[in-house]
């Protein structure tokens, strides 16, 4: 067996919130290090929220973030308009980056609006080609490696746009890929795919409450739980991924901690 993931459970959304921006700014202080940028990719869905908790929190003994060195670019993106209550980008401009005060920096941010497109493919090939333009032209690497990327678990153990049992998981060649089939609407969408994923520095998945809890058993403990997406993630990724989550999650789970 490689190596395992980090899991770490906690009692309330404060306090996984805190831990997160404490994991964050230790990412951020790496990304930094390494050139002088954050660069991440983030999910929509339920994480926006808990994200603005920890990220709009007072600084504190931990650190500040600094988001005039951010680049945020979109683990996965609905074809739909950017304000559309859909789209990812959306609910990340509602939930945080809206109330992001000027005085302590904007991130650069990397929407992708399909209404200028004329189907899915082209929104993939685009995200792909800002992709290539953000990392190619200073490293010479075969895929885009994020500083970090910040990740959801849908009940189904779904993460980005990649589905249990969809044939985009064996996706070998592309960065970004289309999806007009997504069994979650709306069902036409991109995401990163796996490779891209799995290539991250570091992974963190951020999962939480009861109608997690059958998915995230499955995947942490299960045979059948390390081939859904998200177990794919843990299996490429190993110890570079860790997974956020609370009691109402994990409970059964026997091998949790709550510090970083
Ligand atoms: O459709 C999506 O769902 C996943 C999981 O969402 P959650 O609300 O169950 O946390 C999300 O990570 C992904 O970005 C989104 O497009």
């Amino acid at each position: 067996m490689g190596k395992q993931p980090n899991l770490y459970a906690f009692g309330d959304t404060d306090s996984l919130a805190k831990a997160l921006r404490k994991y964050i700014l230790r990412c951020q202080k790496a990304g930094f290090e390494r050139h002088n940028a954050f660069k991440i990719a983030v999910s929509g869905g339920s994480l926006p929220k808990t994200l603005a908790k920890a990220l709009l929190a007072q600084d504190d003994e931990e650190g500040k973030v600094d988001f005039s060195k951010w680049e945020v670019f979109f683990a996965d993106e609905r074809a739909v308009p950017l304000d559309h209550e859909d789209s990812n980008y959306g609910l990340l401009k509602k939930d945080l980056l809206d109330k992001i005060p000027e005085s302590i920096g904007k991130p650069t941010v990397h929407p992708i609006d399909v209404q200028y497109m004329d189907d899915v493919q082209e929104m993939a090939d685009q995200y792909q080609d800002a992709l290539m333009k953000s990392f190619a032209a200073k490293d010479s690497v075969k895929i885009p490696i994020f500083d970090l990327l910040l990740l959801g678990c849908g009940p189904d153990g779904h993460t980005c746009s990649l589905f249990p049992n969809h044939e985009l998981l064996r996706e070998s060649d592309a960065w970004v890929a289309p999806i007009e089939d997504s069994p979650k609407p709306p069902k036409e969408r991109i995401t990163l795919t796996l490779p891209v994923v799995t290539g991250g520095i570091k992974i963190a998945f951020v999962a939480t409450g009861e109608g997690k809890r059958d998915v995230l058993g499955k995947i942490l403990d299960t045979e059948e739980g390390r081939s859904l997406p998200c177990g794919l993630v843990n299996e490429g990724g190993g110890d570079k991924v860790s997974w956020f989550t609370d009691h109402g999650a994990v409970q059964g789970v026997g091998f949790t901690r709550s510090e970083l």
